[in-house]
């Protein structure tokens, strides 16, 4: 469990975290969402106490970080940065830690066996491709059987097998009842992955929702509609709250409507339809949406009359 409360970072005139309160439980994986410098990796640095907070607390499995005995058991982190020694191979990584953290050197072969690295145990990490890096950044996290997982941007660099491995992994970890907190910028990966979500803009809180819900209640659902006349078709369907984009061609995509009534509209004119699908929104159009509103608040701050 990870609880944050008022947790702030400033840096200089910078507030690159402004006063995050939220919880990640165990038993499910929860997606930490934000655009680019929206305050992520800064947030989880201050998890692993890695940077202090300007203000405000963050407890993980109910302690700050540094007052663990045992802290690799309690948490196990994978950050951007790789912080392996390039001439050193994946096994003495691990080995190291392992000796300096009681860990024994059999957990070091199953980790490795985990994530796939077995094979290339041996070799400098230094020669290592950026998705075999990842690997062995996620055999580190996993090294002290940790309750909580904490993992920043685990999918740079991996193929299309390799982001079906670590949603596998995710999810199996928190089947087993930890608690798995995870940062990307690839939403719809995400969407499959988590089944949680927190979102921050601007360093502070925007939505600590269900992925379900989120992308339900935040997405725009549109309708694709083919037609033989869509200039015809758009100007009966034109409207309050209707948005309506053409693609040049015979397609319109339209927001604020359904297909019932563009049906109707359609049937009512004597137009013909080629298709007529509702589309439902993806975590990506959601997670635009909803990080818009974050944009135009930074471009337009509050007490600035129009
Ligand atoms: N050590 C630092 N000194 C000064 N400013 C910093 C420092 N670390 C982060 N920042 C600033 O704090 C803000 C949040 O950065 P952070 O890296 O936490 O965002 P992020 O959401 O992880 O972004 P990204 O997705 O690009 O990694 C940014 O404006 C960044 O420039």
């Amino acid at each position: 469990m990870i609880e944050a409360r008022g947790l702030t970072k400033r840096y200089g005139d910078r507030l690159a975290v402004d006063g995050l309160t939220f919880t990640v439980r165990p038993g499910t994986v929860t997606g930490f969402l934000g655009p680019n410098g929206a305050g992520k990796s800064t947030t989880m640095r201050m998890i692993l106490g890695l940077d202090r907070p300007t203000g405000g607390t963050v407890l993980v499995n109910g302690k700050p970080y540094h007052r663990h005995v045992a802290p690799l058991r309690e948490v196990g982190a994978l950050l951007e940065a790789r912080s392996v020694h390039p001439g050193r191979s994946a096994f003495r990584h691990l080995l190291a830690l392992a000796q300096t953290n009681g860990i024994s050197r059999t957990r070091v072969d199953d980790v490795l066996e985990a994530v796939g690295l077995t094979g290339a145990a041996r070799r400098r990490a230094g020669r290592f491709s950026l998705g075999m890096g990842q690997r062995l950044g996620i055999a580190t996290a996993l090294l002290g059987d940790p309750r909580t997982v904490i993992l920043d941007e685990p999918l740079n660099g991996l193929d299309t097998e390799g982001i079906r491995w670590v949603r596998e992994l995710l999810r199996g970890l928190a089947a087993e009842g930890r608690t798995v907190f995870v940062s990307s910028h690839l939403m719809n990966e995400m969407a499959l992955t988590a089944e949680h979500l927190i979102v921050i803009g601007n360093g502070r809180l925007i939505a600590d929702v269900g992925t379900a819900e989120f992308v339900r209640t935040r997405g725009r659902n549109v309708v694709r509609v083919r037609t033989v006349d869509p200039d015809t078709l758009a100007a009966r369907l034109s409207g309050p709250g209707v948005e309506i984009s053409f693609d040049g061609g015979e397609t319109l995509t339209v927001s604020g409507s359904t297909t019932d009534r563009i049906g109707l509209a359609a049937g009512a004119a004597g137009i013909t339809l080629l298709e007529l699908t509702a589309q439902q929104a993806s975590l990506e159009e959601a997670f635009i949406e909803l990080t818009r509103d974050a944009v135009e608040y930074r471009a337009n701050p509050a007490g600035v009359s129009s």
